[in-house]
Protein backbone atom coordinates (compact mmCIF):
# COMPACT_ATOMS: atom_id res chain seq x y z
CA UNK A 1 0.00 0.00 0.00
CA UNK A 2 2.02 3.16 -0.67
CA UNK A 3 2.26 6.29 1.77
CA UNK A 4 -0.71 8.38 -0.25
CA UNK A 5 -3.36 8.32 2.83
CA UNK A 6 -4.61 11.97 3.41
CA UNK A 7 -2.16 14.40 2.42
CA UNK A 8 1.14 12.22 3.72
CA UNK A 9 3.41 12.71 0.91
CA UNK A 10 6.63 10.66 0.72
CA UNK A 11 8.20 8.21 -1.39
CA UNK A 12 8.78 7.49 -4.83
CA UNK A 13 7.04 10.24 -7.39
CA UNK A 14 7.13 8.44 -10.91
CA UNK A 15 7.16 11.61 -13.57
CA UNK A 16 6.22 9.73 -17.46
CA UNK A 17 8.12 9.78 -20.18
CA UNK A 18 7.86 11.58 -23.29
CA UNK A 19 7.67 10.01 -26.26
CA UNK A 20 6.08 6.68 -25.60
CA UNK A 21 2.84 5.19 -27.04
CA UNK A 22 -0.13 5.55 -24.82
CA UNK A 23 -0.38 1.33 -24.24
CA UNK A 24 3.52 1.56 -23.65
CA UNK A 25 3.20 4.37 -20.91
CA UNK A 26 0.68 2.63 -19.61
CA UNK A 27 2.56 -0.69 -19.30
CA UNK A 28 5.35 1.13 -18.09
CA UNK A 29 3.29 3.40 -15.21
CA UNK A 30 1.90 -0.35 -14.12
CA UNK A 31 4.89 -1.62 -13.46
CA UNK A 32 5.65 1.40 -11.41
CA UNK A 33 2.94 1.43 -9.33
CA UNK A 34 3.27 -2.42 -8.81
CA UNK A 35 6.81 -1.67 -7.34
CA UNK A 36 5.15 0.92 -4.85
CA UNK A 37 5.37 4.17 -6.45
CA UNK A 38 2.64 6.32 -4.34
CA UNK A 39 2.41 8.98 -7.01
CA UNK A 40 2.27 9.61 -10.54
CA UNK A 41 2.51 12.69 -12.63
CA UNK A 42 1.74 12.88 -16.02
CA UNK A 43 4.02 15.17 -17.92
CA UNK A 44 3.45 15.19 -21.88
CA UNK A 45 4.56 18.29 -23.96
CA UNK A 46 2.55 16.89 -26.70
CA UNK A 47 -0.08 19.16 -28.33
CA UNK A 48 -2.33 16.55 -28.63
CA UNK A 49 -5.13 18.03 -26.36
CA UNK A 50 -7.72 14.62 -27.08
CA UNK A 51 -4.95 12.32 -26.12
CA UNK A 52 -3.16 13.83 -23.66
CA UNK A 53 -7.55 13.59 -22.09
CA UNK A 54 -7.55 10.00 -22.72
CA UNK A 55 -4.13 9.17 -21.66
CA UNK A 56 -4.71 10.86 -18.21
CA UNK A 57 -8.14 9.71 -17.55
CA UNK A 58 -6.78 6.04 -18.51
CA UNK A 59 -3.63 6.75 -16.58
CA UNK A 60 -6.20 8.02 -13.01
CA UNK A 61 -7.80 5.15 -13.38
CA UNK A 62 -4.68 2.70 -13.58
CA UNK A 63 -3.52 4.49 -10.09
CA UNK A 64 -6.37 4.36 -8.51
CA UNK A 65 -6.60 0.46 -8.88
CA UNK A 66 -3.30 1.11 -6.71
CA UNK A 67 -4.50 3.48 -4.36
CA UNK A 68 -2.14 5.78 -6.25
CA UNK A 69 -2.82 9.79 -6.69
CA UNK A 70 -1.90 10.87 -10.40
CA UNK A 71 -1.14 14.77 -10.68
CA UNK A 72 -1.15 16.50 -14.06
CA UNK A 73 2.13 18.55 -14.82
CA UNK A 74 1.59 22.44 -15.82
CA UNK A 75 -2.16 21.79 -16.87
CA UNK A 76 -4.79 23.04 -14.23
CA UNK A 77 -7.29 22.57 -16.88
CA UNK A 78 -6.69 19.18 -17.91
CA UNK A 79 -6.48 18.27 -14.26
CA UNK A 80 -9.87 19.58 -13.27
CA UNK A 81 -11.63 17.93 -16.54
CA UNK A 82 -10.36 14.69 -15.67
CA UNK A 83 -10.70 14.95 -11.97
CA UNK A 84 -6.80 14.20 -11.48
CA UNK A 85 -5.74 14.37 -7.99
CA UNK A 86 -3.71 17.36 -8.41
CA UNK A 87 -1.70 19.18 -9.90
CA UNK A 88 2.30 20.13 -10.20
CA UNK A 89 3.22 23.88 -11.51
CA UNK A 90 6.35 25.46 -12.36
CA UNK A 91 7.10 29.08 -12.89
CA UNK A 92 5.22 29.49 -15.99
CA UNK A 93 2.32 27.25 -15.22
CA UNK A 94 -0.13 29.61 -13.73
CA UNK A 95 -0.63 31.52 -10.90
CA UNK A 96 -0.48 28.84 -7.63
CA UNK A 97 -3.18 30.77 -5.40
CA UNK A 98 -5.72 30.48 -8.34
CA UNK A 99 -4.82 26.95 -8.71
CA UNK A 100 -5.30 26.04 -5.48
CA UNK A 101 -9.03 27.79 -5.34
CA UNK A 102 -9.93 26.46 -8.55
CA UNK A 103 -8.73 22.73 -6.94
CA UNK A 104 -10.47 22.69 -3.44
CA UNK A 105 -8.66 22.19 -0.62
CA UNK A 106 -8.29 17.82 -0.74
CA UNK A 107 -6.23 17.99 -3.94
CA UNK A 108 -2.63 17.90 -4.36
CA UNK A 109 -0.93 21.13 -5.49
CA UNK A 110 2.97 21.00 -6.09
CA UNK A 111 5.03 23.83 -7.11
CA UNK A 112 8.64 23.98 -8.95
CA UNK A 113 11.02 25.80 -6.64
CA UNK A 114 14.43 25.63 -8.61
CA UNK A 115 17.21 26.02 -6.65
CA UNK A 116 15.13 29.35 -4.85
CA UNK A 117 14.05 29.37 -1.65
CA UNK A 118 12.03 32.56 -1.55
CA UNK A 119 10.07 31.12 -3.93
CA UNK A 120 9.38 28.07 -2.06
CA UNK A 121 8.18 30.07 1.03
CA UNK A 122 6.15 32.27 -1.79
CA UNK A 123 4.36 28.53 -2.50
CA UNK A 124 3.80 27.92 0.83
CA UNK A 125 1.75 30.92 1.45
CA UNK A 126 -0.32 30.25 -1.77
CA UNK A 127 -1.20 26.74 -0.15
CA UNK A 128 1.04 24.28 -2.10
CA UNK A 129 1.03 20.61 -0.71
CA UNK A 130 4.46 19.97 -1.82
CA UNK A 131 7.46 22.48 -2.81
CA UNK A 132 10.22 20.92 -5.46
CA UNK A 133 13.86 21.81 -5.90
CA UNK A 134 16.48 20.38 -8.20
CA UNK A 135 17.76 19.54 -10.46
CA UNK A 136 19.72 17.82 -7.38
CA UNK A 137 21.78 16.20 -9.94
CA UNK A 138 22.93 17.16 -13.93
CA UNK A 139 19.43 15.35 -15.46
CA UNK A 140 19.93 13.98 -19.28
CA UNK A 141 16.54 14.16 -19.78
CA UNK A 142 16.32 17.99 -19.02
CA UNK A 143 19.96 19.31 -19.54
CA UNK A 144 18.91 22.90 -18.94
CA UNK A 145 18.16 22.59 -15.50
CA UNK A 146 20.08 24.74 -12.99
CA UNK A 147 21.90 22.74 -10.21
CA UNK A 148 20.16 22.93 -6.91
CA UNK A 149 22.22 22.98 -3.21
CA UNK A 150 20.67 20.00 -1.20
CA UNK A 151 20.77 23.01 2.05
CA UNK A 152 17.43 23.67 0.74
CA UNK A 153 16.20 20.55 1.99
CA UNK A 154 16.94 21.04 5.20
CA UNK A 155 16.05 24.88 5.23
CA UNK A 156 12.27 23.75 3.86
CA UNK A 157 12.18 21.10 6.72
CA UNK A 158 12.68 23.55 9.22
CA UNK A 159 11.46 26.63 7.88
CA UNK A 160 8.70 25.59 6.18
CA UNK A 161 7.04 22.63 7.69
CA UNK A 162 6.47 21.38 4.00
CA UNK A 163 6.98 18.01 1.98
CA UNK A 164 10.45 18.79 -0.31
CA UNK A 165 10.49 16.97 -3.41
CA UNK A 166 13.76 16.43 -5.19
CA UNK A 167 13.83 15.98 -8.86
CA UNK A 168 16.26 15.47 -11.51
CA UNK A 169 19.27 12.97 -12.63
CA UNK A 170 18.39 11.02 -9.43
CA UNK A 171 19.08 7.31 -9.64
CA UNK A 172 18.40 4.71 -6.92
CA UNK A 173 22.38 4.21 -6.21
CA UNK A 174 22.70 7.94 -5.68
CA UNK A 175 18.74 8.63 -3.66
CA UNK A 176 20.26 7.35 0.04
CA UNK A 177 22.37 10.96 0.76
CA UNK A 178 18.82 12.74 -0.58
CA UNK A 179 16.77 11.27 1.66
CA UNK A 180 19.12 11.99 4.65
CA UNK A 181 19.43 15.30 3.12
CA UNK A 182 15.52 15.85 4.27
CA UNK A 183 13.91 15.29 0.67
CA UNK A 184 10.58 13.70 1.16
CA UNK A 185 9.68 12.91 -2.04
CA UNK A 186 11.91 11.73 -5.09
CA UNK A 187 11.08 12.58 -8.35
CA UNK A 188 12.03 10.50 -10.74
CA UNK A 189 12.32 9.75 -15.22
CA UNK A 190 14.92 8.39 -16.40
CA UNK A 191 16.22 6.33 -13.87
CA UNK A 192 12.96 4.75 -13.51
CA UNK A 193 11.17 4.56 -16.72
CA UNK A 194 14.32 3.41 -18.70
CA UNK A 195 15.02 0.66 -16.04
CA UNK A 196 15.10 -2.99 -17.14
CA UNK A 197 12.78 -4.10 -14.86
CA UNK A 198 11.03 -1.46 -13.76
CA UNK A 199 8.98 -2.71 -11.11
CA UNK A 200 12.10 -3.89 -9.54
CA UNK A 201 13.55 -0.55 -9.80
CA UNK A 202 9.99 1.11 -7.99
CA UNK A 203 10.56 -1.49 -5.44
CA UNK A 204 14.33 -0.35 -4.53
CA UNK A 205 13.51 3.73 -4.41
CA UNK A 206 10.26 2.35 -1.90
CA UNK A 207 13.33 -0.22 -0.03
CA UNK A 208 15.25 3.48 0.75
CA UNK A 209 12.11 5.01 1.97
CA UNK A 210 11.70 2.07 4.57
CA UNK A 211 15.08 1.99 5.42
CA UNK A 212 15.13 5.71 6.25
CA UNK A 213 12.08 5.69 8.43
CA UNK A 214 13.26 2.89 10.18
CA UNK A 215 16.69 4.82 11.03
CA UNK A 216 14.76 7.29 12.40
CA UNK A 217 11.76 5.78 13.82
C1 LIG B 1 7.98 17.21 -9.04
C2 LIG B 1 8.40 18.12 -10.13
N1 LIG B 1 9.33 19.05 -9.88
C3 LIG B 1 9.73 19.90 -10.84
C4 LIG B 1 9.18 19.82 -12.10
C5 LIG B 1 9.58 20.78 -13.18
O1 LIG B 1 8.53 21.69 -13.48
P1 LIG B 1 8.78 22.86 -14.56
O2 LIG B 1 9.88 23.71 -14.07
O3 LIG B 1 7.49 23.52 -14.83
O4 LIG B 1 9.28 22.09 -15.84
P2 LIG B 1 8.49 21.01 -16.72
O5 LIG B 1 8.51 19.71 -15.98
O6 LIG B 1 7.10 21.49 -16.91
O7 LIG B 1 9.29 20.93 -17.97
C6 LIG B 1 8.21 18.84 -12.33
N2 LIG B 1 7.62 18.68 -13.52
N3 LIG B 1 7.83 18.01 -11.33
C1 LIG C 1 11.36 17.89 -15.23
C2 LIG C 1 12.67 18.17 -14.61
N1 LIG C 1 12.87 19.33 -13.92
C3 LIG C 1 14.10 19.42 -13.41
S1 LIG C 1 15.06 18.08 -13.81
C4 LIG C 1 13.76 17.35 -14.64
C5 LIG C 1 13.87 16.03 -15.33
C6 LIG C 1 13.96 14.87 -14.38
O1 LIG C 1 14.19 13.70 -15.11
P1 LIG C 1 15.34 12.66 -14.71
O2 LIG C 1 14.88 11.95 -13.49
O3 LIG C 1 15.41 11.73 -15.90
O4 LIG C 1 16.62 13.44 -14.53
MG1 LIG D 1 5.99 22.97 -16.01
Amino acid sequence: MPEAVGKTLRGLYAITPEGLASSTLLAQVGAALEGGAGFVQYRDKSQDAARRADTARALLSLCKEFGARLLINDDLALALAVNADGVHLGATDGDLQAARQALGADALLGASCYADFDRARAAVLAGVDYVAFGAVYPSATKPQAELAPWSLFTRCRSELRVPACAIGGITVNRARPLLAAGADLLAVIGDLFEAPDVAARAAAYQQLFEEEHREFS
